[in-house]
């Protein structure tokens, strides 16, 4: 009988388990190292999250995006290195522990990672199903309603197959199942990819809205320039195995590196910033501009004299 007595000491537990961190840096990777065979992906890679931010991950195709989110979320064993998200270590985790932490995240995985046997609602309610069991059925539906919704999706969308969505209900689909556990992480990787502007654009508005309305922090892989400049925080960015910036976009414009500079000042992210810098104008069109401004938006942003 005692064993199924609600002590304080396991409620504290329950309590413990659900309250939200407060710290600085919800996920802290020290000394990554990845290696698959003779191939080194990660070589001592060192990343600091904020608590709040929406950090922008890029770098150049099969630099380890993907496999730095996989180490995070625990689903790719590191070669050697620390990981903490919530201040409990990924790495050293024993199962038990992990799952304690996993419940507080969110993925969206590149394309979306629907079931395709299931309809969007029951996709939503496969983690309420796996870390909440005892939810009545009522109770799960409500949850997977209430996600879709707040994705930007149609209700009707609950009941339809992820075959009879487009691209970008996809991706929102995929959003809701992600925020199914209120997390307060949200992992995405690559969002925008394949979406076209307009659904980019939204999708990229969509994040910045459920960020500051549920307090979440995004760990954001994009290849997008426009997300990056529109909705980030801080960018890291990843190269020669490491990450060797990490800093708000026009702080890394100043950086003198081949590929940030090839990345932010190449036409794409010329395109981008003025596009960013044109969109600000016209929240502000009710105020006088000088036309120097919008002339400076056309041209080269000085370099700073590094002597
Ligand atoms: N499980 C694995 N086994 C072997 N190699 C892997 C594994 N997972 C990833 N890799 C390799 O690691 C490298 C980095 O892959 P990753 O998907 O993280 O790159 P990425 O930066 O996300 O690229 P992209 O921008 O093209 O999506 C690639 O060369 C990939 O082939």
């Amino acid at each position: 009988m005692a064993e199924n007595i609600d002590t304080a000491e396991t409620q504290n537990e329950r309590v413990g388990r659900h309250e939200r961190f407060r710290g600085d840096y919800p996920i802290v990777v020290e000394g990554l190292v990845n290696r698959f065979g003779d191939q080194t992906i990660h070589d001592g890679l060192d990343l600091k999250v904020r608590r709040g931010e929406i950090l922008g991950v890029v770098g150049g195709s099969g630099t380890g995006k993907s496999v730095l989110m996989r180490s995070i979320i625990g689903l790719q064993m590191p070669t050697e290195g620390s990981i903490e998200v919530f201040g409990r270590s990924i790495t050293d985790a024993d199962p038990d522990e992990a799952l304690g932490i996993r419940d507080r995240w969110g993925v969206l995985f590149q394309g979306g990672a629907l079931f395709s046997t299931l309809t969007v609602g029951e996709n939503v309610e496969v983690p309420l199903k796996q870390f909440y069991p005892n939810l009545s059925p009522e109770l799960m539906h409500d949850i997977a309603r209430y996600k879709v919704l707040l994705s930007g999706l149609p209700e009707e969308a609950v009941n339809k197959y992820p075959s009879e969505l487009s691209g970008g209900m996809k991706k929102r689909a995929g959003l809701a199942r992600a925020l199914s556990l209120d997390p307060e992480l949200l992992f995405l990787d690559e969002p925008t990819a394949g979406l076209d502007p307009i659904g980019a654009a939204a999708f990229d508005q969509l994040t910045l809205q459920l960020k500051k309305a549920l307090g979440l922090t995004v760990f954001l892989i994009t290849h997008d320039l426009d997300s990056l400049h529109e909705i980030c925080d801080r960018v890291a960015v990843l190269a020669d195995k490491k990450v060797i910036a990490v800093d708000t976009v026009p702080n890394l414009m100043e950086l003198d590196h081949e590929w940030i500079q090839e990345y932010f000042n190449g036409p794409r992210g010329r395109a981008a910033l003025t596009a960013q810098a044109l969109d600000e104008l016209r929240q502000h069109m009710d105020q006088p501009i000088a036309a120097q401004t919008i002339k400076a938006l056309d041209n080269p942003r000085p370099k700073k004299d590094k002597t």
